[in-house]
């Protein structure tokens, strides 16, 4: 496969992170923003004042809004919000190549479907070969050469080792896995977790609390990628349980900051009012109840966030309803 050339598709803070460590990785990237004034910023600055301030990005980083050009590219990296991968990657995928690599590396589901963003992105560009980059980074670390490493999946082994050799350097380090399933939705459903997290800590509840909270949240997040064909592994892996110890553990999330927020008082929309950035938990909580309805699956904590953000109960009401649910064992 030739991969020199990296397209980005979304020019938020993620985004440019990804552009700027592609770089470092030796790839020619064109970067495709939303919104002209972001893309004009990067051509003339190097800079994303409304994403990722404080970050001067590669000057050879070419950044565009025509979804032609970064179609042009050898591989594909699709980082807009959730919610816009479909309207997106539509768009795109009439300027596509037969085959051409489409790495997912949004952390949702689909709100309106409870799908996957695979099942999105294999609906509206059939022709192209899937893949899902996901784990643990802050894109304002990553952009700055601060050491991670993630998952990088494609449903090929070779293909996904061939993909993680393009995209790593010693200071990211790519793991190749053929999951694409649980790839994704460790890094879906740790954003739901981070929320009641965030509350755990926003209420004072205690480290103890946070402790069990996450680790009950990471049984729910296994139980859910094993029902939907994921690897047990994958799930315990940098997208599973990686994600979800960074994502849980720090107020720089904008998942868990949410849920700090909630539970000190505030309400979601004055919350969501105050912020430009994306956070996705709050668009991927319901379907992820959804689905795991429908499959039979016990996700109680998952349900409490919905609940919560749906304005169904309030945060007093879910933390009762959590620590009066009857004993079982721990399995
Ligand atoms: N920021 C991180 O540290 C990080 C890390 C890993 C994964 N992610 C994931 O990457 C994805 C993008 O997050 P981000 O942090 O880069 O976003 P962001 O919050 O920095 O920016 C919001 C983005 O939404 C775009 N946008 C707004 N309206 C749009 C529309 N109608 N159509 C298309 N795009 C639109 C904006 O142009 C901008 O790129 C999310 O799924 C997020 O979970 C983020
Ligand atoms: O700020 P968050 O909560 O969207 O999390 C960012 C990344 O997904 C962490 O891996």
């Amino acid at each position: 496969m030739n991969l020199q050339s990296a397209g980005i598709v979304g020019a938020g803070a993620w985004g440019c992170a990804l552009a700027q460590t592609a770089r470092r990785a030796g790839r020619d990237v064109t970067i495709w923003g939303y919104e002209p004034s972001v893309v004009d910023e990067i051509n003339e600055s190097h800079r994303n004042s409304a994403y990722l301030p404080d970050v001067v990005l590669d000057d050879d980083i070419r950044a565009t809004t025509s979804l032609k050009d970064v179609a042009a590219c050898d591989v594909i990296l699709l980082v807009t919000p959730a919610q816009h991968v479909r309207s997106i990657a539509g768009e795109l995928a009439f300027h596509l190549r037969p085959d051409q690599i489409l790495i997912i590396c949004a952390k949702g589901l689909e709100q309106q479907t409870g799908k996957l963003l695979s099942e999105v992105v294999g609906e509206v560009a059939p022709a192209a070969e899937i893949g899902a980059l996901s784990g643990p980074g802050f894109a304002d670390e990553i952009a700055r050469g601060l050491p991670s490493a993630v998952t990088l999946a494609m449903a090929g082994e070779n293909e996904a080792a061939e993909l993680a050799q393009t995209f790593s350097h010693p200071s990211f380090r790519c793991y190749a896995s053929a999951d694409v399933i649980g790839a994704q939705l460790g890094g879906a459903v740790k954003n739901v977790l981070a929320i009641a997290a965030g509350i755990v800590q926003g209420k004072g509840l205690g480290a103890s609390a946070h402790a069990a909270l996450v680790t009950r949240g990471f049984a729910e997040l296994t139980r859910l990628g094993i029902a939907l064909g994921a690897k047990r592994e994958t799930m315990a892996g940098l997208s599973g349980l990686g994600d979800l110890i960074l994502t849980c553990g720090s107020a720089a999330s904008r998942n868990m900051s949410l849920g700090i927020a909630l539970g000190q008082g505030r309400t979601l929309g004055d919350v969501l009012k105050s912020r430009s950035s994306v956070t996705e938990g709050v668009f991927t909580a319901g379907a992820v109840v959804e689905i795991a309805a429908a499959k039979g699956i016990d996700m109680p904590i998952c349900h409490s966030v919905h609940g919560v953000i749906a304005g169904l109960q309030t945060v007093d009401e879910a933390i009762e309803g959590l620590l009066s649910r009857p004993l079982r064992s721990e399995g």
